[in-house]
């Protein structure tokens, strides 16, 4: 392993009932809230008056709302919440959401006390100094982005999508009720567990050793995600599957999985950079490259992808070298997705290759990505073009 630290701060209350806890929570922090939400689902399920009437009960509390936030959020839309808290003077966001919702607040938080442009501190050529505090009400299992200080920004002008991280993002606290993912529709909550797996594989291929525990940890996110998934998208408000989803996606990314160990990352960024060029769902662009990430590596170094096939596959691996058994477990992968109803290929969103020369270029933010096997531009123009 190598020498980390670890510090995650984010209170999580997890359950049935929870969202009530954020008027005992709020006063800690603020009393002048920036409610920010999405394209409206939460009116539509009951949680946006829930909401209101928990807020409701703080002495003094004063509400202003922004709506609208898009799935992979934009820089304009940042920019709004910045003007917001500016212009009314306020101390706290509560964001209502997904990934896109709570992301989305992290750069408003950051952004607020920064004299510049906040896509300097998403692009990292600017270090963020203070946060306006932020608690999270979760409504979609996936991105674990309520329990990490982690955020991802389109700038949709420059067909740009980057993320950056900051002690200062994590949230205060985040409401984990499974009740309120039961409106997710089917593909999106295939999409969310596609997600949560590709956080641990982007973790569990590291250039590290010796982090036994570490990938065991992965090791069972993965197989009660796979447990639980085929069942979940036949009763989609069935509380138990919900809430081992939910808990699930939390913990593949916030943070014990790469304690001490180097992780890769570079499936995300090629998909960073197709979803910037042509908007598409996270976790649908995550479905499509993964795969196609895992048998590139597979052909330089076959091993951890065995590992995952005997440990998570069931593969039997007797008489055969760790080559054929990383094999058969990117067909198990492909199957196992595929059989969710996830999408198998950029073609499927209409993707052809005239934008592939875009999406590296987008993608190609260092030198060489990932680190299980770094890639360099060619290496990603091969699994771009596999993709297709
Ligand atoms: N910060 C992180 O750690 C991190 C990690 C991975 C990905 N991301 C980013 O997060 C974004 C994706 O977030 P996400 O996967 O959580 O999805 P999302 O927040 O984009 O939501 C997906 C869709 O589901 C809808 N939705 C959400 N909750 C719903 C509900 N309860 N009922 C009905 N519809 C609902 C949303 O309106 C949206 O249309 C991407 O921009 C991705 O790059 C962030």
């Amino acid at each position: 392993m190598n020498p980390f630290e670890f510090n995650n701060p984010t209170k999580i209350l997890f359950g049935r009932g929870q969202v009530e806890e954020i008027k005992n929570e709020i006063p800690s922090y603020g009393r002048r809230v920036l409610l920010l939400y999405g394209g409206g689902s939460i009116k539509k399920n009951g949680l946006y008056d829930q909401v209101i009437k928990a807020l409701s009960e703080i002495t003094d509390v004063h509400v202003v709302e922004l709506s609208g936030v898009e799935p992979n959020p934009r820089l304009t839309t940042v920019n709004k919440g910045i003007d917001l808290i500016k212009e009314n003077n306020l101390d706290f966001i509560l964001a209502i959401g997904g990934g896109s919702v709570i992301d989305c607040a992290k750069a408003i938080s950051v952004g607020v006390y920064y004299k510049g442009d906040v896509w300097d501190i998403v692009t990292n050529k600017a270090t963020a100094t203070k946060a306006v505090p932020i608690g999270t009400i979760l409504t979609i299992s996936a991105t674990g982005s309520e329990v990490n200080s982690g955020s991802v920004i389109t700038n949709w002008e420059e067909k740009d999508k980057r993320f950056f991280v900051s002690d200062l993002t994590f949230p205060k606290f985040s409401v984990l009720d499974p009740e309120n993912t039961f409106s997710v529709p089917k593909n999106q909550t295939v999409y969310g567990m596609v997600d949560i797996m590709s956080h641990v594989f982007e973790q569990y291929f590291h250039a590290s050793s010796n982090a036994p525990l570490q990938e065991r940890f992965g090791e069972s996110i993965l197989q009660t995600t796979m447990e639980v998934a085929p069942k979940l998208i036949n009763d989609l408000n069935n509380y138990d599957y919900r809430e081992v989803i939910m808990l699930n996606a939390s913990l593949a990314l916030n943070g014990i999985l790469s304690m001490g160990v180097q992780t890769d990352w570079a499936t995300h960024l090629i998909e960073h950079a197709v979803s910037a060029v042509h908007d598409i769902p996270h976790g649908g662009g995550l479905a499509i490259l993964f795969p196609n990430w895992m048998e590139f590596v597979a052909s330089k170094r076959p091993e951890k992808v065995a590992q995952l096939g005997i440990r998570v596959f069931g593969i039997d691996a007797k008489d055969k070298n760790d080559s054929d058994v990383a094999t058969e477990t990117i067909q198990k992968l492909r199957e196992f997705w595929s059989s969710l109803g996830a999408p198998e290929k950029l073609s499927d969103y209409g993707i052809d290759s005239t934008e592939i020369d875009l999406m590296i270029e987008r993608a190609m933010v260092a030198e060489t990505l990932g680190s299980y096997v770094p890639l360099n531009k060619n290496d990603v123009e091969t699994i771009l073009r596999k993709s297709l």
